[in-house]
């Protein structure tokens, strides 16, 4: 190999994919950004550990992260670990008080605290809260429904209230926050609830008028004719999104809904990206042609793969 060809690239090829990032560093600059790290797509450490390096990559080029974690893999395995069954209905756990206690346990004591150190090995900047912390989350308990029919699912919840000034002291100081979907009954503060993380993250998004919610799964991003793979989405406008929501499958339901909420809110973009790609968030923000399914309020005129910021944003709103 050559010694002037480093990775597999050479200077100018090096040079190129660093000033691909200029214009969405230029756009990003002080943008606070929800992303939401899905327990599916906390495959192995290295992944982890990419992760938290992009994390701290934004954070260090001036964005304002914010990251909102699942953890429902790793719920299920200390489930098993214990001998309580669980089971889903209608894409929602149903949690009974001993499974609640594991889900608060996993996710706060397990999923946020790993997060935590693997973003503090760069330097002490993550902080972990669950929604229970400074009022963070207010929910209601709500129903499954399966069939067309209401299913009770036990202590579940809707997030129904956001306090965001937790995570904003946080922000203002400099730190990224890393929120556990853990949310107190807000008619009963000391019954917790379990909540869906893909809810949770849209609900604080919007809170903190977020400029973008990224959501990281374990799928290449929205499949309008799922399981065919020539049916992958780039882009999709809120409207097409909300005619498209009945079709859908499970697993994809609470994701999309909460993308469509996100937008529906203010949010300009809400984007789901396969986070079994390492640097998948990094690649999202910094390059043009992003990847993934992008939800945006209207139909846009161009495709991020023909622009850059100076003509389009991502977000499709004319510059
Ligand atoms: N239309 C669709 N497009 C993409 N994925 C889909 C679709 N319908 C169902 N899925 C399934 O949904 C899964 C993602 O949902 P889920 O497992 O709940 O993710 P997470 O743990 O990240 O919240 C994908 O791995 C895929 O198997
Ligand atoms: C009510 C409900 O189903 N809660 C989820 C919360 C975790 C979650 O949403 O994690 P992922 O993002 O990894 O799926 C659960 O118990 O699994």
């Amino acid at each position: 190999m050559s010694s002037d060809i480093v990775n597999g690239l050479r200077p100018d090829q090096k040079a190129e994919v660093l000033i691909e990032a200029l214009p969405w560093l230029q756009e990003f600059s002080g943008a606070l950004v929800v992303v939401k790290y899905g327990g599916n797509a906390m495959i192995d450490a290295r992944l982890k550990a990419a992760f938290a390096q992009d994390m701290v990559f934004l954070r260090q080029v001036g964005l304002r992260p914010v990251v909102v974690h699942g953890g429902g893999p790793q719920i299920n395995a200390m489930l098993d670990r214990l001998g309580i069954a669980s089971e889903f209905k209608g894409g929602l756990r149903v949690t009974t008080p001993e499974a609640m206690e594991v889900v608060r346990m996993v996710l706060t004591g397990q999923v946020s605290r790993e997060l935590v150190g693997l973003i503090n090995a760069h330097g002490p900047v993550a902080v972990g809260l669950s929604g229970e912390d400074g009022g963070l989350f207010g929910a209601e308990r709500r129903h499954a429904v399966v069939d067309g029919e209401p299913v009770d699912v036990g202590l579940v919840g809707d997030v129904v209230q956001v306090d965001p000034r937790a995570v904003e002291d946080l922000l203002q100081a400099g730190r990224i926050p890393v929120v556990s979907t853990i949310a107190p009954d807000k008619d009963d503060p000391t019954q917790v609830l379990n909540v869906n993380a893909d809810t949770a993250a849209s609900a604080l998004a919007v809170a903190l008028g977020a400029k973008k919610l990224i959501v990281l799964t374990d799928v290449e991003g929205l499949y309008t004719a799922w399981p065919d793979k020539g049916s992958l989405v780039q882009r999709i406008s809120a409207p097409e999104l909300a005619e498209l929501l009945p079709s859908l499958e499970s697993g994809m339901v609470p994701k999309m809904e909460a993308c469509l909420r996100a937008v529906e809110g203010g949010v300009p973009a809400a984007t789901v990206i396969d986070g079994r790609q390492p640097h998948s968030a990094l690649l999202e923000v910094f390059t043009t042609q992003g990847n993934g399914t992008m939800v945006v309020p209207a139909p846009a005129e161009t495709t991020p793969a023909e622009t850059t910021p100076a003509e389009t944003t991502k977000e499709g709103v004319s510059a």
